[in-house]
C-alpha cells in the first residue's frame, strides 16, 4: 500500500460526486473487515473531504422526532425565540437568528436560523461526565418535548462519531485508539438550521451558509430528503451537489483533522442554497477534539519534501479565533 504522502500525492481531488461508505460493517472485530473499510475512508478523506454513511444505526424514528420538534421550535413567534438568543444565554447555546451568522467573510450574512446545544444527560439526575455535565444548554420552554427528542438524537449520532475516530485513526496507519484520549474530553456542537427558501429574499452576497470549512475533526450532518441544497467545492473550483440521500449522513472533515495531517486528510470548502422553493431543515453535529488537544502532525503526514503547513496550536485556540470571526462573540 502506499504510503500517506505518496497517496496524497496522487489525490483525485477533482471528484465529481461525492462517495457513498456502507457502514453495516462498522462494529466489526475481524480485523480484515476494518481495514478494509478503514481503507475507503482514506480515499474519501484524501480526495473528497466528504462522504456519505449508509446504515450507521442510528434509527429513523429519532430523526423524525428531532425534525418534527425543530420545525415547531422555528415555528414558534421570534420573540419567543429570542428568549433564548445565543448572544444572551451564559454559554452561548440557544436561538441564533436569521443572518446573525456569516460564515463567508465575501457575504453579508448567512440565510439561516439555528438551535445550538451540547450534550447533557437525558436524565438531569445523572451527572455523566461523557455526556459534559448537567444543565448546560438552554431550552425553548414553549415546546416540552424539544429536549428528550434533541437530545436522543444527540446522543445516537454522537455514537456514530466514536464509532468512526478508530477507522480514522486506521486510515491513516495508526492504532486504533490513537484519537481517543484527544477527544475524550471534548463536547460536540450540535445545530438543528432552518434554511427559508432563497427566493425573495435573495439580496447581494446572502446565500444558506456561506462557502466555508468546518473548525473541527469532522461533522455529521443530517439534511431533509427531497431538498437539494448543500454543494461541496472541488481543485477545479467547481461547485458539486452534495444531495441529501434518505437513510444517510454527510461525514465531512474540519480543519483539525486537516491540521493534524498537514493537509493530506481535505476539509473541502462548502456552501448551502436554499433554492428548493421551500423551507429546508439540516443538523450538523460537530464532533471535535479536546479543547487542550495539540495539533501537531501526525506521524508520517511530514517529509522533507511536504514539510509542515500549520502553526501547532490547540483545537480550543483555533476554535475560538474562528467563532470570533464568525459571529463577533
Ligand atoms: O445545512 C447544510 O447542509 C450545511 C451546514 C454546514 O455546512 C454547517 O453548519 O457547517
Ligand atoms: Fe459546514
Amino acid at each position: 500500500m502506499s504510503t500517506l504522502i505518496e497517496s496524497a500525492e496522487m489525490a483525485r481531488t477533482s471528484f465529481q460526486s461525492i462517495p457513498i461508505i456502507d457502514l453495516t460493517n462498522y462494529t466489526s472485530r475481524d480485523s480484515a473487515v476494518q481495514r478494509a473499510l478503514a481503507l475507503e475512508i482514506r480515499h474519501a478523506c484524501i480526495d473528497v473531504g466528504f462522504f456519505y454513511v449508509q446504515h450507521h444505526g442510528v434509527s429513523d424514528t429519532l430523526v423524525e422526532e428531532f425534525l418534527e420538534q425543530s420545525k415547531e421550535f422555528f415555528a414558534l413567534p421570534l420573540q419567543d425565540k429570542l428568549k433564548i438568543s445565543n448572544k444572551t444565554t451564559p454559554n452561548r447555546m440557544g436561538y441564533s437568528a436569521l443572518l446573525s451568522g456569516n460564515n463567508d467573510p465575501n457575504n453579508k450574512g448567512d440565510l439561516q436560523e439555528g438551535f445550538e446545544m451540547v450534550g447533557e444527560p437525558l436524565d438531569p439526575l445523572v451527572n455523566d461526565a461523557e455526556a459534559g455535565g448537567v444543565g448546560r444548554n438552554t431550552w425553548p420552554e414553549e415546546l416540552p418535548a424539544f429536549r428528550e427528542a434533541a437530545l436522543r438524537y444527540y446522543h445516537a449520532v454522537y455514537q456514530v462519531g466514536k464509532r468512526l475516530l478508530p477507522l480514522f485513526a486506521l486510515a491513516l496507519d495508526l492504532e486504533a485508539d490513537f484519537f481517543e484520549e484527544k477527544t475524550n474530553n471534548a463536547t460536540a456542537l450540535m445545530r438543528t438550521l432552518f434554511y427559508p427558501p432563497q427566493e425573495g429574499h435573495v439580496g447581494d452576497r446572502v446565500i444558506g451558509i456561506g462557502a466555508h470549512t468546518d473548525w473541527e475533526c469532522f461533522t455529521i450532518l443530517w439534511q431533509e430528503p427531497g431538498k437539494q441544497a448543500l454543494q461541496v467545492l472541488n481543485s477545479q473550483k467547481e461547485w458539486i451537489d452534495a444531495p441529501p440521500i434518505p437513510g444517510t449522513f454527510v461525514v465531512n472533515l474540519g480543519d483539525q483533522f486537516t491540521r493534524w495531517t498537514n493537509g493530506i486528510f481535505k476539509s473541502t470548502v462548502h456552501r448551502a442554497i436554499n433554492r428548493s422553493g421551500q423551507q429546508r431543515y439540516s443538523i450538523p453535529l460537530f464532533f471535535g477534539a479536546n479543547w487542550d488537544a495539540r495539533l501537531d502532525p501526525i506521524p508520517g503526514c511530514v517529509s522533507p519534501e511536504r514539510p509542515l503547513q500549520y502553526e501547532v496550536i490547540t483545537a480550543g485556540e483555533y476554535v475560538k479565533a474562528k467563532l470570533a470571526e464568525t459571529y463577533g462573540h
